[in-house]
């Protein structure tokens, strides 16, 4: 902490001169806009004037000219107020808070050091000749984050610029006024990231543009990468990274790249809640956020009831397991399956050659099937294979038409013939029976074209389990009865109009590879966050439907909440993608849970990891006996003590949503709490009682889990679950169960937490 009275005084001089210039393009900002806007409805009403005035029934040809001319300059005035607007509210932003932090540079070659002091906007004066703060993803603004005191570099258009860094410092800036600064030789201060982390937490995610530590801002700032993997432990922020990487890239590229142009998979509508307010907050537009099996909605049929993640989670988690649905859901999350899909789509292609035939109506060729295959292969080569069959069935009808005219005309011209008559005295009813028989001769034909271009995508899906042996190769007999049975199965769910979670990225693929995706072209950036919940088949599909994109894929296998459908590996990733497009980073501090929660945690998973804690310190995790018939009362008293202690996020998470249902209505009773079951709700911070799945990725200053029974947490699918549950405490785990621990518990070392047992 500085105490120097002389460094307050030129710190406090300079914000002061900092305030003051905020102050007065502010002024200027807010009259701009107001100029503009006033400026705006004046033109609209001399538009609607002129249009009321000019004369109604002459043709004046001026006119469309004019009103061209208004609305351009409309959209120029709403583009102007647009930007003063935006102007505003930065400044606003920056009014009570303009930086954080200030590196004193020397360039090599250079006798003065430059003070460059970083905020979350650039701020300057003299037509952007003096610039008093930078915006920390301006490129200079990369040695705060990255470098100590000493030799430095960093990288702008122009090249590698090096020199020294001669000083390093933070501020607590709040009200206007500096509460606080440090100099810190080191890496950004440990103290001030405690401060940040030791605070309640908000019901949404913050940003971290104050504290950005130097292998987070490595991902950030990454622009080597088309594929950028990024695995990290629980809390090293990932999901953080990833916004501010979409705020650094909306900066760097803002000429090409607008909000829209980023997307976001999210693992569910709460998630998607969560995060929605990092990019305003660094004063940009939201990105684009989705589930995945939202944005390749449009894709499915409505006739079919399809299963939600949420609901196979359901199931899973319920215990009453169905074997051979089991054994399908882990077959179609395996690579073993995506290169059968491989197979069958490659089979499906090349099976063209057989599937055509020769169009003869009475011995005439209306057309051959190698010429069919032909204008098949070669003339729509550019479409996909569902649209070529679509081109291709217009092509034949075509040609069938103009068949069944020809066919017309000469039944009438024999009929002319044979009865010696002219053209025009061909009885009506004659033309009707030739235009008859000549419908009736080509009829078989349609069916014909209709069979060969025939294109439903759950047909074919249901065709491959029919013939599944064929495209799997199974090694040995108990193999091919496995095969048999996942696809007895899967033919029966869909002719049901059924398709369950585990059948719609398998869809999903064969629709994009054989038909067309949903519109991507807009997006030059994908962002997955959560990655480990993802299968081989969705990273196939992301990998076909964003060819042309950037990735960046976030996530930890130690979280992976579904034990059978997952990624397994982050190589299985970077295997997808072309290997020269893809690079991984791992990352290795994690910054959200206290050092006792964290030590918790670690022993839970059970393996040797090295990984690096923020030395936060709190209470230890607390498992709690509890009596069944007081459970709930119990639970509701530690809120309330909760509450007290001053923390606002808590959270009760249940195994599963039934779980929580039940645990709601008896808690309900003794204290404030709300439910979220599903993945529509919206979570608004307070006290909730939510499932588990649904919590992987948020944060609550408390987490109560509600049992870790034996019943509950047994088996190894549940040690990740349970591990990513408590992973959500920041300051507070409480642990409940009433019979037996889960032994995923009792292997903790028992100093790793306290045990209190009420009777
Ligand atoms: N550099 C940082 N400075 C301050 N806070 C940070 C920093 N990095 C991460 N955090 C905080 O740590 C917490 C965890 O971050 P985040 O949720 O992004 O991690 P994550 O890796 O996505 O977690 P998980 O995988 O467990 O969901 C958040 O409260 C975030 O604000």
């Amino acid at each position: 902490m500085i105490t120097d009275k002389n460094t307050w005084e030129l710190e406090k001089d300079y914000l002061r001169r900092v305030i003051n210039e905020i102050s007065i393009q502010l002024n200027n900002g807010v009259n701009a806009a107001s100029n503009y806007k006033k400026e705006a409805i004046e033109m609209q009403k001399n538009m609607w004037e002129d249009v009321r005035c000019a004369p109604t029934n002459s043709f004046d040809l001026e006119a469309p000219a004019q009103m061209w001319q208004y609305q351009m300059d409309l959209n120029n005035q709403a583009r102007k107020y647009k930007l003063s607007t935006d102007k505003v509210s930065r400044l606003e932003k920056m009014y009570e808070s303009p930086y954080f932090g200030r590196v004193d540079f020397i360039e090599n070659g250079e006798e003065e050091a430059e003070k460059i002091y970083i905020g979350i906007y650039t701020l300057s004066t003299n037509n952007n000749m003096d610039i008093l703060v930078y915006d920390w993803r301006a490129p200079i603004s990369s040695m705060f984050y990255d470098y100590e005191i000493g030799e430095c570099s960093y990288d702008c258009p122009a090249g590698s610029i090096g020199g020294k860094l001669l000083l390093k410092r933070q501020y607590k800036i709040e009200n206007m006024n500096i509460v606080y600064m440090f100099d810190s030789s080191l890496s950004i201060n440990d103290e001030m990231l405690k401060d940040i982390l030791g605070k309640s937490t908000d019901n949404r995610m913050k940003t971290i543009v104050t504290s950005i530590q130097r292998e987070q801002n490595a991902v950030i700032r990454n622009s080597q990468n088309k594929i950028l993997i990024v695995e990290g432990p629980a809390g090293s922020g990932k999901t953080s990274i990833a916004l501010h990487r979409a705020a650094y890239l909306l900066y760097k590229y803002r000429e090409n790249m607008k909000s829209d142009n980023i997307l976001v998979f999210s693992p569910n509508h709460v998630f998607e809640d969560y995060i929605s307010n990092v990019l305003p907050e660094l004063g940009e537009e939201n990105i684009r956020r989705s589930t995945f099996i939202d944005f390749f909605e449009n894709m499915f049929d409505s006739r079919y009831r399809i299963e939600t993640m949420n609901q196979q989670m359901e199931y899973i988690l319920a215990r009453n397991l169905d074997k051979r649905r089991l054994r399908s859901i882990k077959f179609k999350a395996s690579s073993q399956f995506l290169n059968i899909l491989k197979r069958y789509m490659q089979h499906i292609e090349d099976g063209m050659s057989t599937k055509f035939k020769n169009l003869i109506c009475k011995g005439t060729l209306i057309i051959s099937a190698d010429e069919i295959l032909r204008t098949f292969k070669e003339d729509y080569f550019h479409f996909s294979f569902a649209k070529r069959l679509e081109k291709l069935r217009q092509r034949l009808f075509y040609l069938l038409e103009q068949h069944e005219e020809k066919r017309i005309k000469e039944l009438l011209d024999n009929y002319i013939k044979e009865n010696n008559l002219q053209e025009e005295a061909l009885p009506e009813e004659e033309k009707k029976l030739a235009e008859r028989k000549a419908r009736e001769e080509i009829e078989p034909l349609k069916v014909d074209i209709m069979q060969m271009t025939y294109f439903d995508i759950y047909l074919l899906y249901i065709d491959l389990f029919r013939n599944i042996e064929n495209f799997a190769k199974p090694v040995d007999e108990k193999e091919s009865d496995g095969f048999i049975s996942i696809a007895n199965y899967t033919i029966r769910q869909l002719q049901r109009n059924i398709i369950n979670y585990e059948d719609v990225a398998p869809i999903i693929l064969l629709k994009t590879v054989l038909d067309t995706v949903s519109d991507t072209k807009s997006v030059k950036h994908v962002i997955i966050d959560e990655a480990q919940d993802y299968t081989v088949i969705h990273y196939e599909i992301i990998k076909k439907a964003f060819e042309h994109s950037n990735m960046t894929i976030l996530g930890d296998l130690n979280q992976s909440v579904n034990g059978y459908m997952n990624i397994g590996s982050f190589g299985a990733i970077s295997e997808t993608f072309n290997a020269q497009d893809a690079n991984s980073i791992s990352l290795t501090k994690s910054y959200r849970s206290s050092k006792e929660i964290a030590d918790f945690c670690r022993e839970i998973l059970n393996t040797q990891n090295n990984l690096e804690q923020l030395n936060r310190h709190g209470d230890k995790p607390r498992i709690i006996k509890v009596d069944k018939s007081n459970s709930s009362r119990r639970i509701a008293e530690d809120i309330i003590n909760l509450k007290e202690k001053g923390f606002k996020l808590i959270a009760v998470i249940c195994k599963t949503a039934g779980q929580c249902e039940e645990l709601y209505k008896s808690v309900n009773s003794y204290v404030d709490i709300t439910l979220i079951s599903n993945q529509n709700e919206i979570y608004r911070g307070g006290v909730v009682v939510i499932p588990s799945y649904l919590a992987k990725g948020l944060e609550f200053d408390a987490v109560l889990v509600n049992s870790i029974e034996d019943s509950d947490y047994s088996k190894e699918e549940d040690r990740r679950l349970l591990y990513t549950v408590c992973t959500r405490a920041l300051h507070e785990l409480y642990l409940y169960y009433i019979e037996n621990i889960s032994d995923l518990i009792k292997n903790v070392n028992e100093r790793y937490y306290t045990h209190d047992i009420l009777i």
